[in-house]
């Protein structure tokens, strides 16, 4: 691979040593490794031909194709090694409020939504629409139920969001020098003041990130490169921004390296690591959990409903009529086996959603995805939609059909499938390998395809 001289000369200062072995990394092949899911059923034995990855929870070395079952199922997230760091560095707690806020492909949302478990709320934000819809692809695939997705600038959040999250990952755009070997095209936009100038954007996310941590809260910072300007650099210019945050010391492992003059952060070299390059530092906050802050939420809901209309509060127009109340409970009740109602549903269009509770008014946002997607309401019908049959697990509906492989691929192609077994006409969840994927109608054994338009392939 050829790599800018202007690079190759900051690295041999920078590693001294150690710089023939980075150097040499680059004629070996990017790591490739994915994440099994815990929201999802998994055979005791189904990644046994896989090498585990060590330290890491849910980790495995290897390829998983993009038109298996395990995929389109939401069983597996791919993943190299060093960006399976992010999530094992986080590690939130269920219940936590968490944001992630430069969230697509949605790699770290994914990993943060496995430890999270459907309690607690996941905000999984991306400034840009087009990637903001991989994102939503993605999250939905995983299936969980406390996501909402977003595609806003971190400064539009920052109002919404004050104070209020237990714990931010800010996996900043970044140079991306540690993805060269993985996307060779990415050294085109390298150059020597590039780092500086990615590390600029990235104070500015950072400062607007910080208004939205709640106290004691915590922040992980990382990116994929190693320009100390982008890394060490800005750990240090929030130390010094802001003194009631704390560095924690993180434990290194399995080939993690220590920051360059700052032994509690991490470092993924590809000399040393198994993986590509990552950089993550992590912050407490130090200031006490406090009462005051659902005291202030309180007060604010008081003072946003004495001022009277707020023209972009949309939450009676989201509340469901009466008779959309009537369609989605009878749907409710013929075909599925669990109590939705935990949450808060809401109305946009024709589409019904459900809110993880407690939530600011997002109707100054744009959402790309408001909480689980649970169908659309058609002339006195609901529907319900792929991702609440991605979602649910094959206990919680009423009628569910696995699949084999053959009637898989043709499903995915987009053909209707006919099955031999006793199924009742009407909604039934498709799955293969014990996970939904989808909803589908039944009329006398055939099943009509309802796989998204979008998203069908042939294998
Ligand atoms: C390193 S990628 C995120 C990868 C993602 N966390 C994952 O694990 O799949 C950085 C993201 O930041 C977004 N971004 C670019 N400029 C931004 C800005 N000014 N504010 C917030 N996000 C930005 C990019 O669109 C990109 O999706």
């Amino acid at each position: 691979m050829k790599l800018p001289d202007k690079f190759l000369e900051k690295y041999e200062n920078i590693l001294g040593d150690e710089y023939a072995d980075f150097l040499a990394s680059f004629d070996e092949e990017a790591v490739t490794a994915f994440r099994i899911n815990p929201l999802k059923k998994l055979a005791d034995n189904s990644f046994d031909s896989f090498v585990k990855i060590e330290n890491e929870s849910f980790g495995y070395y290897g390829k998983i194709s993009g038109k298996s079952a395990e995929h389109v199922a939401g069983m597996v997230y791919s993943q190299e090694p060093a960006a399976q760091i992010v999530g094992e560095v986080a590690v939130p707690k269920p219940g936590m409020k968490v944001l992630d806020l430069c969230a697509a492909p949605g790699g770290k949302s994914t990993h943060l939504l496995s430890f999270l478990g459907n309690e607690g709320l996941l905000v999984s934000n991306e400034i840009s629409h087009k990637r903001s819809k991989i994102l939503t692809e993605n999250i939905e695939r995983f299936g969980a139920k406390n996501v909402v997705v977003l595609n806003e600038s971190p400064a539009h959040l920052a109002k919404v969001f004050p104070r209020y999250f237990d714990m931010i990952v800010l996996d900043a755009p970044c140079s991306g020098e540690g993805m060269f070997r993985k996307d060779p095209s990415a050294v085109q936009y390298w150059s020597a003041d590039y780092p500086e100038k990615c590390a600029q954007l990235q104070r500015e996310i950072i400062a607007e990130a910080l208004k939205m941590l709640a106290p004691a809260g915590q922040l992980i910072y990382s990116t994929c490169t190693w320009s100390p300007e982008e890394n060490e650099n800005n750990v240090s210019w929030i130390l010094e921004n802001y003194p009631d945050l704390q560095l924690v010391n993180i434990p290194k492992t399995n080939g993690l390296s220590s920051g360059l003059n700052m032994p509690e952060v991490i470092r993924c070299w590809p000399h040393k690591f198994r993986g590509e390059g990552q950089f993550v530092a992590k912050f407490i906050d130090k200031n006490e959990e406090i009462i005051f802050d659902t005291s202030v939420k309180k007060n604010d809901n008081k003072k946003s409903k004495k001022q009277g209309k707020n023209k972009f509060d949309s939450t009676s127009k989201s509340q469901l009529t009466s008779e959309q109340m009537r369609l989605w409970q009878e749907f409710s009740k013929k075909n599925l086996l669990t109590d939705l109602s935990k949450g808060k549903l809401q109305v946009f269009g024709e589409a019904l959603y459900l809110l993880p509770i407690d939530l600011p008014d997002l109707s100054t946002l744009k959402i790309a995805r408001n909480g689980l997607h649970l169908g659309t309401f058609k002339k006195n019908r609901f529907e319900p939609s792929f991702a609440l049959g991605l979602t649910l697990s094959t206990e919680e509906v009423r009628n569910s059909l696995e699949i084999d492989e053959e009637q898989f691929k043709k499903y995915v192609a987009g053909e209707e499938i006919k099955t031999d077994k006793n199924i009742n006409n009407g909604w039934v969840q498709l799955a293969i390998k014990n996970n939904g994927i989808g909803f589908a109608k039944v009329t006398d054994r055939t099943v009509k395809n309802y796989f998204p338009k979008g998203l069908r392939f042939f294998s």
